[in-house]
C-alpha cells in the first residue's frame, strides 16, 4: 500500500519538485497538493504546474475531509506552516516542516504541536548538509579557546524571502551552543575591532543560486572553511520525501533529519 502524501506550499519551487520526485516514486502517492487561496493556479492539476502532466490531484487551500493522508510536507510561507499546522493535530497527520523564517513564536508553537502530532522541523533536508551540522559542531568543539573567529556565509537566489538562512541559523546556534557567543548580523561603519566572542552571520541574494553555505574558522595565519553547494533542489526535495515516508503514521512526538538519515 502506498504511502498518502500531502504537500503544502504545491505550487512553489519546492512543492514543484516534491510533486514531480514524488510521482517517481513507487512507495509514494500524492494525494493532496495545498497552496494559499489567492494563489492563481488554485484548482489546477499539480502534475500539469509541475511540469510532469497531469497526476489527477487539483490544487487546493485546504485537505479534503475523509482524505487518508499518512504525513505532510510543508514547503510554504511561515503563515503556511501556522494554517497547517491545526488542520495536522486536529486529524493527527504527522508533518514535516522545511519552511524557513518563522518567528520565536511561531517556532515555540510548531515545537508544542508535537506533544499532540509527529513533527518533524528543519532548516535543512539534504543529506550532506546535515552531516555538515554534525562537522560544524566538531570543528567548533575542537576549536573552542584557540583563538578561531567563526563566520557564517550563505548565498541564495534573489526570489527568497527570509534572511539570514534557517540554515545559516542553525550552523550559527550550533557553534553558539559550544563556544558561547553573539551573533552579529552584517557590519557597516567605524564598528571597531571584531570581538572575540562575535558569531558573524552574512546574507548574499542574487540570480538563482539554490543555496550555499560556508562556515568559517579563522585566525592569525590560517583559516579553515566547511562549504557547501547545492546544485539543484532535489537534494532538499528527496530528503524530504525520504522524512514523509519516515513520519507516516508516527505517534505523536519530535522527530530530527538525524532520525531520518541515520546520522
Ligand atoms: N528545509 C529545506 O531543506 C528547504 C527549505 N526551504 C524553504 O521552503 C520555503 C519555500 O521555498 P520555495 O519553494 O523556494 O518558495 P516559493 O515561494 O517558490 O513557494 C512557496 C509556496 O507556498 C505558497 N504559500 C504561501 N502562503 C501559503 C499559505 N498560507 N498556505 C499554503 N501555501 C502558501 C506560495 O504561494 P503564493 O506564491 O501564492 O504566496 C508558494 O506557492 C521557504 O521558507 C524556504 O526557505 C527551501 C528549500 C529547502
Ligand atoms: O529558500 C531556499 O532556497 C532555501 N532555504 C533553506 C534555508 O533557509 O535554510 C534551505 C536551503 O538553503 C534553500
Amino acid at each position: 500500500m502506498k504511502i498518502h502524501i500531502a504537500i503544502n506550499g504545491a505550487c512553489g519551487r519546492m512543492g514543484q519538485r516534491l510533486v514531480a520526485l514524488a510521482k517517481e516514486d513507487p512507495e509514494l502517492q500524492v494525494v493532496a497538493a495545498i497552496d494559499s487561496a489567492t494563489n492563481p493556479l488554485q484548482g489546477k492539476d499539480a502534475g500539469e504546474v509541475a511540469g510532469i502532466g497531469s497526476i489527477g490531484v487539483p490544487i487546493r487551500y485546504d485537505i479534503p475531509l475523509g482524505l487518508r493522508v499518512d504525513s505532510l510536507i510543508d514547503f510554504s510561507a511561515p503563515v503556511g506552516t501556522m494554517a497547517v499546522l491545526p488542520v495536522c493535530v486536529d486529524r493527527q497527520i504527522p508533518i514535516v516542516v522545511a519552511t524557513t523564517g518563522h518567528t520565536d513564536a511561531q517556532k515555540a508553537e510548531i515545537e508544542a504541536a508535537a506533544h499532540m502530532t509527529g513533527v518533524l522541523f528543519a532548516p535543512n533536508m539534504s543529506l550532506v548538509v546535515n552531516l555538515l551540522f554534525k562537522l560544524v559542531k566538531l570543528t567548533a568543539e575542537s576549536l573552542k579557546g584557540k583563538g578561531f573567529d567563526p563566520e557564517i556565509v550563505e548565498r541564495h537566489h534573489r526570489f527568497k524571502k527570509d534572511s539570514p538562512s534557517g540554515t545559516a541559523m542553525r550552523f550559527a546556534e550550533i557553534i553558539k551552543d559550544v563556544q558561547g557567543g553573539a551573533f552579529v548580523h552584517g557590519r557597516e561603519g567605524i564598528i571597531g575591532e571584531r570581538k572575540s566572542e562575535e558569531i558573524g552571520v552574512h546574507a548574499v541574494r542574487g540570480g538563482d543560486n539554490v543555496g550555499e553555505h560556508t562556515i568559517i574558522f579563522t585566525t592569525i595565519g590560517e583559516t579553515l572553511e566547511l562549504v557547501h553547494k547545492g546544485h539543484n533542489r532535489d537534494s532538499y526535495a528527496r530528503g524530504a520525501l525520504l522524512a514523509a515516508k519516515y513520519m507516516a503514521n508516527r505517534p505523536a512526538g519530535r522527530y530530527t533529519m538525524n532520525d531520518v538519515l541515520g546520522l
